[in-house]
């Protein structure tokens, strides 16, 4: 009979496979970081107490395939993991009396670039560590990873691919229930794996170049630190970091944990590496690990309270999330009272009652988290009825997640979120519309669909009698109301809060039907996803919005009020995202601002200095040896005439 430590690491093996498969596949968690970490730790324990190590076991091997329909390649050099502590005297010992970089540890998903003859020639995630993904056209979209750079030769560099929390909440948003993502980490994942750029391009994917692996020609006087400032040079982004001595590094450590607060990219510790580039070679490393490089995890400080309730939160969309309410206590610096339980599937798995002692910790020092419940009294019961409007709830599971929505239509919930949406800058963009006056509204029956704006008028005497309200207020309230009828569709289309649909799509969603609002409405699914960038989701959304009874009528009530600014010059934005230097004496323009304003016209862009950015240098002196003219050169950027520049505009209005 098997040793009772043998069915436990298979018990762990199997389970850590399973979580590994999820996370490094298909963009989920089937666990928190904290809990994969315990599991692992004692994984890590039972194989150097009883000797035994399984092949399959995780500690020694990536024991995931890299599965989808992305190409795949192999790295020329093994991506590994990183050997782990959380003492801060360890680090010190392993530094012993090198120099050392410490740098965060970015949470995201690492790319390797490789660039030829000065241009980006491929980006691979790491995958499995031997083969990643080929995702060049995403990495092109990047917020800031320069397509081509003044280095000829070949250059292979490291970094991380990460997407801002700012980002992740307004990104999140626009995606469908049951495609949301849980953490930055997985939304960027599942970004920078897309197979379709356009929706990589919308997301604000940043990259933090970590490493230099190959750029032979150069000499960095042996030490990285000159790498990561010649990559700067190079118009990288790198890593923020800090140069260290055994003596001064748990200083700078605080000083990490210090500024994590008021960092906006999620980073789960911090990495620490030798300076010496020949030292850190001849130290090589093991099958899992390099030897040049150590991280270091945050301790999470992580403290026992008690539930109090699960509050139940609707959402616009109707989604009802489960949020934990426990006794406040302080975590990193701060008072914490309530931490997502994000779907019913997980409040479930940790079996919450009221009054249950639990465990919470900050997920990367920043988002609370239940890591367990330590008495499980047993999920309490999910709610039959929106907690806002009463009406009945439905609990739907896709791809084994089961979450809880609202399925009344004029549930408050949505439509005080709705309203509030409807009313915001990028919509119908009316000021003087708060939540709280909207709720006021709503409660009074002032506004129960969005024509009903238009008609507040109705309402004036009600509305200067309330708190808050007098004469000058309402004047404005009303001023902005009228200065809205006027809108560009898409800030309208988006405005009506159509699941998944953000301003971009509505942009698109316009252009293709030409700016015309009945064809966007009569519009079938099948059409719909022959957008390019919308899928069956977005289309079958968008068919659905219009095909409502009801919605048909107040579609029709509210239009009656809005005049929309059609785009003049439309079909013609033949410069759509060109950017444009300008230099020199012209001589069919009258003036530079007059040659702006036709490029702008048609979509492009003029700015005033020549980086990797610009796509054409116009100057009638092509050959003139002026500084613009050489850095054009330098970065490849096509000088043109003002003749190339008219005749390049008609070849394309056509
Ligand atoms: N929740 C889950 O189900 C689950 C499953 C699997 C793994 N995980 C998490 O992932 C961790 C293991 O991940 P791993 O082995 O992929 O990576 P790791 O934690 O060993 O980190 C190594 C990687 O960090 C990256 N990195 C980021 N910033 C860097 C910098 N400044 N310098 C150098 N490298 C930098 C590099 O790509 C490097 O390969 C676990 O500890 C766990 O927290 C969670
Ligand atoms: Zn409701």
């Amino acid at each position: 009979m098997p040793h009772y430590s043998l069915i436990k690491i298979r018990e762990l093996i199997k389970t850590l496979n399973e979580a590994n498969k999820a996370y490094y596949q298909e963009n989920r968690e089937i666990m928190s970081n904290y809990e994969y970490d315990k599991l692992y730790d004692e994984l890590c324990r039972l194989e150097d107490e009883t000797g035994i190590i399984l092949s399959n076991s995780p500690t020694q091997i990536v024991g995931y395939e890299v599965l989808n329909a992305l190409p795949k390649e192999a790295h020329d050099l093994p991506m590994l993991s990183l050997d782990k502590t959380k003492e801060v005297d360890k680090l010190k010992d392993w530094l012993g009396s090198n120099k050392g970089i410490l740098s965060w540890k970015l949470d995201g998903l690492t790319i390797v670039l490789t660039y030829r003859n000065g241009k980006l020639y491929k980006a691979i995630t790491r995958g499995n560590g031997e083969i990643g993904e080929v995702v060049t056209s995403n990495a092109k979209v990047f917020k800031n990873v320069p397509l081509t750079i003044s280095y000829k030769e070949e250059l292979i560099l490291r970094g991380e691919a990460v997407i801002k929390y700012s980002d992740f909440e307004k990104i999140n948003e626009e995606i469908p229930n049951e495609e949301k993502y849980k953490n930055p980490r997985n939304l960027c994942s599942g970004t920078v794996r897309q197979l379709n750029n356009e929706i990589t391009a919308k997301r604000n994917v940043n990259f933090f170049a970590f490493q230099v692996i190959k750029a032979e020609d150069e000499n960095f006087n042996d030490s990285k630190i000159e790498q990561l400032k010649w990559l700067d040079e190079l118009g990288f982004e790198c890593v923020q970091y800090k140069v260290v001595a055994s003596d001064s590094v748990e200083e700078k450590v605080k000083e990490f944990a210090e500024e994590i607060i008021s960092n906006d990219f999620g980073s789960d510790g911090l990495v620490l590496t030798f300076d010496s580039i020949s030292y850190s070679s001849k130290l090589g490393a093991t099958s899992k690990f390099p030897r040049d490089s150590i991280a270091f995890k945050w301790v999470d400080e992580i403290k026992e309270t008690r539930l109090i309730k699960i509050l139940w939160s609707t959402s616009r969309t109707g989604l009802i999330n489960p949020v934990a309410i426990f006794e406040p206590i302080e975590l990193e610096g701060t008072t914490v009272s309530r931490a997502s339980v994000h779907n019913v599937s997980i409040l479930e798995a940790l079996e919450l009652g009221e009054g249950d002692t639990i465990q919470v910790y900050k997920a990367n020092m920043i988002i609370p988290q239940v890591a367990s419940n330590l008495t499980k009294s047993g999920a309490g019961e999910i709610p039959k009825e929106c907690p806002v409007c009463g009406g009945e709830t439905t609990v739907k599971k896709i791809k084994d997640v089961k979450a809880l929505y609202c399925t009344n239509d004029e549930c408050g919930a949505k439509k005080l979120k709705a309203f509030a949406h409807f009313v915001s800058r990028n919509a119908m963009n009316i000021e003087g519309l708060s939540e709280a006056t909207l709720e006021k509204f709503i409660q009074r029956g002032f506004i129960t669909t969005f024509a009903d704006v238009y008609r507040l008028e109705t309402y004036e005497d009600a509305i200067k009698d309330m708190e808050g309200f007098g004469e000058k207020s309402y004047n404005n309230l009303i001023s902005s109301v009228e200065k809205s009828r006027h809108i560009p569709m898409p800030n309208f289309i988006y405005a009506l809060g159509i699941a998944n649909i953000g301003l971009s799509n509505a942009k698109l969603l316009c252009k293709y039907y030409s700016y015309n609002i009945n064809a966007i409405r009569e519009a079938s699914a099948i059409e719909l996803e022959s957008i390019q960038g919308f899928g069956k989701i977005l289309a079958e959304s968008i068919n659905e919005y219009f095909n409502n009874k009801k919605r048909i009528e107040e579609i029709e009530d509210l239009l009656q009020y809005i005049e929309f600014n059609i785009p003049k010059q439309e079909n013609k934005q033949v410069l759509e995202g060109k950017v444009f230097v300008i230099t020199g004496s012209l001589t069919t323009y009258e003036n530079r601002d007059q040659l702006k304003e036709v490029i702008e016209s048609l979509g492009g862009k003029v700015t005033g200095s020549v980086s990797n950015k610009t796509n054409y240098l116009i100057n009638n002196d092509t050959e003139s040896s002026s500084s613009k003219n050489k850095k054009a050169i330098s970065l490849d950027v096509p000088i043109i005439s003002e003749e190339q520049f008219n005749t390049l505009i008609s070849e394309s209005v056509e």
